[in-house]
């Protein structure tokens, strides 16, 4: 306690650190994953959250789509592609290579806390008080392993989950000691930095990639500041059926599309497992905060005006003001 100060320092102070924080996502290409941006811009709204959402996007991602977000009052960040070192590796998913991109967030040193969120993630509840965990970890919530995307691992081979470890024994003595606490990296809270940007590149430039590429690479380069956080807060699908006794879904705070099949923007429910009531009610929730006008952003025209005058001028897109509700 700082008896001496003033609680209109007390305010100023508590501002200023609020300026500092902020939900970052990350988007690639001409593809549909915007809608996936929107989806969680209106959620976060739904849920009241005190920060911005920050789009770190490729120069890949048209004009158009950065508008789409600047509409939802997103703040739109362009960053350079981060390659892996050349090989033959197989990616889990062939596209999975262009996430090391997602890498420049830690530059984003405006921000003194960051929560990430992937795309295909949606919020449920409030998770605000993640920025005020202690500093100095990197907090993150433990993966499954039992999905075919693991079928090159011998834990997928043998059946070992860190989800249960007891249902299936590692056998050490064939395989050595088990594997580390393994995050996914689709929901994480980090702190930007420079020097830790510049220690992961240089990382980089020496570590071969992996199929779960930027996953594997984080893994590895925190694995001594890991810290668990409950499911709540990443609910990767799979758990539904692989591990239905870890999960209550009345308390999911964040959900996280990843299983094949499940992003609800192409959801057609062909896919395994992708029939079940409960990915249909999730599906549709997602659709729902999507469709919902009410949490458009208000103040859309003040965002995305330089670049849409830029666009006029250049008669890149044709953009009609739509008309005042008045
Ligand atoms: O064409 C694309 C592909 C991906 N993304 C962005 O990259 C994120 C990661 O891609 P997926 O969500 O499709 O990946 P998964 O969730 O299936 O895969 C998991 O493994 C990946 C390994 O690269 C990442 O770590 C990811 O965060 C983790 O949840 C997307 O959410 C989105 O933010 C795009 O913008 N455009
Ligand atoms: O780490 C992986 C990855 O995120 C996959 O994309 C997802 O489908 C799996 O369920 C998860 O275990
Ligand atoms: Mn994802």
């Amino acid at each position: 306690m700082e008896p001496n100060v003033s609680k209109a320092t007390q305010i100023m102070r508590k501002t200023t650190a609020a300026a500092r924080r902020a939900y970052v996502t990350f988007l690639a290409g001409d593809g549909d994953y915007w809608k996936g941006v929107v989806g969680l811009a209106k959620g976060l709204r739904r849920v009241r959250s005190a920060y911005p959402l920050v789009v770190a996007v490729l120069p890949d991602v048209p004009d158009e789509h950065r508008l789409a977000l600047l509409d939802q009052g997103c703040v739109v960040r362009e960053i350079q592609p981060v390659y892996p070192p050349d090989s033959q590796t197989q990616f889990a998913m062939a596209y999975y290579v262009i996430n090391y991109s997602k890498l420049r967030i830690w530059e984003f040193i405006e921000y003194d806390r960051m929560v990430y969120l992937d795309a295909d993630i949606q919020v449920f509840d409030n998770i605000d008080h993640l920025f005020e965990l202690d500093k100095g970890f990197f907090y993150a919530v433990k993966d499954c392993f039992c999905e075919k995307t693991w079928s090159h691992t011998p834990q997928y081979k043998i059946g070992y989950c860190q989800q249960c470890p007891d249902k299936v024994t590692w056998p050490e003595h064939e395989l050595g000691p088990p594997p580390q606490l393994y995050f996914n990296a689709g929901m994480f809270v980090h702190e930007p930095s420079l020097a830790t940007a510049k220690d992961m590149l240089n990382t980089l430039l020496v570590t071969p990639p992996t199929p779960f590429a930027e996953q594997d690479f984080l893994n590895m380069f925190f694995q001594h500041k890991y810290m668990p956080i409950p499911p709540v807060y990443n609910l990767v699908l799979a758990m539904l059926w692989r591990h239905p006794d870890n999960v209550e879904l009345d308390k999911i705070k964040v959900v996280h599309y990843c299983a094949a099949g499940s992003k609800p923007w192409r959801y057609t429910g062909k896919e395994a497992n992708m029939d079940r009531d409960d990915i249909k009610i999730l599906v549709n929730k997602w659709w729902d905060i999507f469709n919902d006008e009410s949490l458009d952003y208000k103040g859309a025209d003040e965002a995305s005006q330089p670049l849409r005058t830029a666009l006029a001028e250049a008669g890149a897109v044709k953009y009609y003001p739509a008309p005042s509700a008045a």
